[in-house]
């Protein structure tokens, strides 16, 4: 298959009601008709490539723009404001900018307090900094993350938003987030079913619930012009080649550009193919906790985001005669990402229903949270 299957999740939301439980209601029961057939995809999707969109999500549309616009607007505030909550070793969310050239790594983290302790001089000094880095372009990709609502039970540092963004930014990412969480409880619900497990599986108490540690991630990709003389065969990495750690990622992306990874492994012969851009779709793809938890029977594919580039007149280069010459512009592109990570304390050992004497068992058992440390390390190249 050389694309994603588009899987209309309808039939799950009606599992929801009735107080999260499957009840004897002909639309609750995971043997009528339209539930088993989205089941039978959702298992298709997630052992052939593991990813897939998502149609008839019954996400408000109005929570989707406003988390859009805000987003825009953010990324257009000046450095100074978009900086000052910045990622650390003890608040792992906040504001990045990375240079994406094939390994991600961040570039910039600067924060209020960083330039308090510079003192007077110190204030302009980092702002400079951060403005020269923000220039490196045309190869960077910025983003800006919050974690749970709950830091009480999920663990981890409460939530800061930037000081000098509107409070409206507050309110769209925090909505945005509550609309998420409870998308990722549907397709629990259907992933659960697929695996031959309870519908109930993945949302029990310590598993997935309010101490859960899912994280939103909005980013952005500037514009990229180039000029006629660069090799055009050369693929424009925007966001480099990886696999996402946690259990799935929901992702709303305003643009083409994610390619997704048909051999396992990146190198000379990978062959890599477009994730198709629907806007009305959420396109869902497997973490490696996910795949661990499968046994390997699901995948946690490689992807990447390259720049897709229209040519285009530059009419700030213009030659004598006032013609102008061509370039190619790659639009600015945006994305949203949520994270879907289990609870911390959230023991994974493969399901029963995925060892059987022909795939013996391959892991032992791992906290989430340990997975995600072990991850976050490796790409660090700690470990
Ligand atoms: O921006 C995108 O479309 C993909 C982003 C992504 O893969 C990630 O943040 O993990
Ligand atoms: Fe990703």
């Amino acid at each position: 298959m050389t694309t994603i299957p588009i899987i209309d999740i309808s039939p799950l939301l009606a599992l929801h009601s009735n107080n999260n439980t499957v009840n004897n209601n002909k639309n609750n029961d995971p043997n009528n008709v339209p539930i088993k057939q989205t089941i039978q995809q959702l298992a298709t999707a997630c052992q052939t490539h593991g990813f897939f969109a998502i149609i008839h999500h019954g996400v408000n549309t109005d929570i989707l723009s406003r988390a859009w616009d805000e987003s825009q607007r953010f990324f257009d505030l000046h450095p100074s404001i978009k900086t000052n909550v910045g990622m650390t070793e003890e608040y792992p969310y906040g504001y990045e900018n990375y240079e994406s050239l094939g390994v991600e790594r961040s570039i910039l983290v600067h924060d209020t307090n960083t330039r308090e302790r510079d003192g007077g001089d110190g204030k302009d000094f980092a702002r400079d900094k951060v403005e020269k880095r923000m220039s490196l372009g045309p190869d960077s990709k910025e983003t800006f993350s919050i974690g749970p609502m709950n830091s009480i039970q999920s663990g981890m540092p409460s939530r800061r938003f930037p000081q000098g963004a509107p409070p409206s930014f507050d309110e769209a990412l925090t909505d945005y987030y509550a609309a998420m969480e409870q998308l990722a409880r549907t397709l629990f619900r259907g992933l659960a079913l697929a695996l031959d497990l309870n519908d109930d599986y993945f949302l029990r108490e310590g598993i997935f619930d309010e101490g859960h540690q899912c994280a939103l991630r909005i980013l952005n990709y500037p514009e990229l012009v180039e000029h006629e003389d660069v090799n055009r065969d050369e693929v424009r990495i925007r966001a480099g080649a990886h696999t996402d750690y946690g259990a799935m990622t929901i992702l709303k992306s305003g643009g083409p550009g994610l390619q997704l990874c048909l051999t396992p492994e990146e190198d000379d012969g990978a062959t890599w193919i477009d994730v198709p851009h629907m806007s009305e779709a959420f396109v869902i793809n497997l973490g490696d906790l996910m795949q661990r938890w499968t046994n390997d029977r699901w995948r946690s594919t490689l992807h990447r985001v390259v720049a897709v580039f229209d040519k285009d007149w530059d009419e700030r280069n213009q030659d004598e005669e006032g013609e102008a010459s061509h370039v190619y512009r790659s639009q600015r592109r945006q994305s949203i990402a949520f994270f879907v990570n289990m609870n911390g304390d959230a023991t994974v050992v493969p399901f029963e229903t995925c060892v059987d004497k022909d795939h013996p068992r391959r892991y032992g058992p791992i906290k989430a949270s340990e997975h995600l440390m072990q991850r976050h390390l490796r790409s660090m190249g700690k470990s």
